[in-house]
């Protein structure tokens, strides 16, 4: 062996030694992530985000996934001549609208994760809401837009209003990576369409998650939207609520800073914003003292 590949090994050997402490303090521990972004339409990191997950699954920390996908959903609409309106950030959604986003995202983008976590050697399992009732819904009342105060009905949107997680637990423990699609059931078994950053902290919360970390396109959260220097490394709830009053936090990050507040208010320990177009973004935030991205706190 040269000299080049015996420190090569050296190195990977102290890598290992480095993450000790992390693993000591994770096993066992539940990790929510919303899985979106450019991570989900990249190749190389859908592999990168996939092989952490099932990373973490091996190393005895139990990963829960909860994926995106409205711009495939937004996709199709446009193929059917179907215009995709937003209010508030979020999908009003009519019956035919709602059927569409369950086809896409519980029948296409749920069963494609669940395959590529298979093909790279994970046991993933995809599950909607609707799964032994795991987000039970109910639907939005019509709500004020931002900027008019207009009142719009979001249709078939819905708020979770119980997080039936036995389903879970049971598939973790079994070795099972939970993979969840952000559709609810309502209390007459109809479908409804939930925002999947607003799902992954209310299964957080319900879980009682060490972490939540939420993927996405960006560095973290910027103190000004519009300068990417101005990265925030931990930001403070008083705080949060501030920037989304003033507008410094806007549009597709509003859900993801309610999604870490939820979470935090339940317990869980820790929240980041994480870009996912870094490779291997979960495992530099798990095993590094800084992590990387924005760490929402309480
Ligand atoms: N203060 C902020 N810091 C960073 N990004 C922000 C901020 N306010 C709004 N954003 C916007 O939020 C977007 C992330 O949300 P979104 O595109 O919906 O994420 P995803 O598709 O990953 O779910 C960023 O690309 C950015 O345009
Ligand atoms: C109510 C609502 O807006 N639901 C979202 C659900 C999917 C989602 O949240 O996907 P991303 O995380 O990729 O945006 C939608 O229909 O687009």
């Amino acid at each position: 062996m040269t000299k080049f590949e015996m420190d090569k090994l050296i190195g990977k050997a102290e890598v290992l030694i480095e993450a000790l402490p992390y693993l000591r303090t994770f096993a066992d521990k539940t990790f929510v992530i919303k899985y979106g972004g450019q991570a989900m339409v990249s190749q190389e990191l859908k592999k990168s985000v996939m092989m952490d997950i099932i990373l973490l699954k091996y190393i005895g920390l139990n990963p829960i996934v909860v994926h995106g996908g409205g711009s495939e959903v937004t996709h199709l609409m446009d193929r059917l001549g179907k215009e995709a309106v937003f209010a508030n950030g979020l999908r009003v959604t009519d019956a035919e609208t709602m059927e569409l986003v369950e086809m896409v995202l519980v029948g296409k983008v749920n069963k494609e994760i669940v395959s590529y976590i298979n093909q790279y050697g994970g046991k993933g399992v995809g599950l909607s809401g609707k799964d032994s009732n795991l987000l039970v819904a109910s639907r939005r009342p019509p709500e004020q837009l931002n900027g008019s105060g207009q009142l719009v009905d979001l249709g078939y949107v819905g708020d979770i209003t119980k997080v039936n997680p036995d389903v879970i637990h049971t598939l973790s423990r079994q070795g099972y990576i939970p993979i969840i699609a952000s559709v609810g059931v309502g209390l007459e078994g109809e479908s409804l369409n939930i925002n999947a950053d607003h799902v992954a902290g209310e299964l957080a919360a319900a879980l009682a998650a060490e972490k939540l970390m939420l993927l996405t396109d960006v560095e973290g959260i910027f103190a000004d939207p519009d300068d990417p220097k101005s990265l925030i490394s931990s930001l403070p709830r008083a705080k949060a609520l501030e920037m989304i009053e003033e507008g410094k936090i806007n549009k597709g990050m509003i859900p993801k800073v309610e999604s870490c507040l939820t979470a935090l208010e339940h317990g869980v320990q820790r929240t980041h914003i994480v870009d996912g177009r870094i490779p291997h973004s979960l495992l530099l935030e798990i095993f590094t003292d800084h992590g990387i991205g924005t760490m929402v706190t309480g």
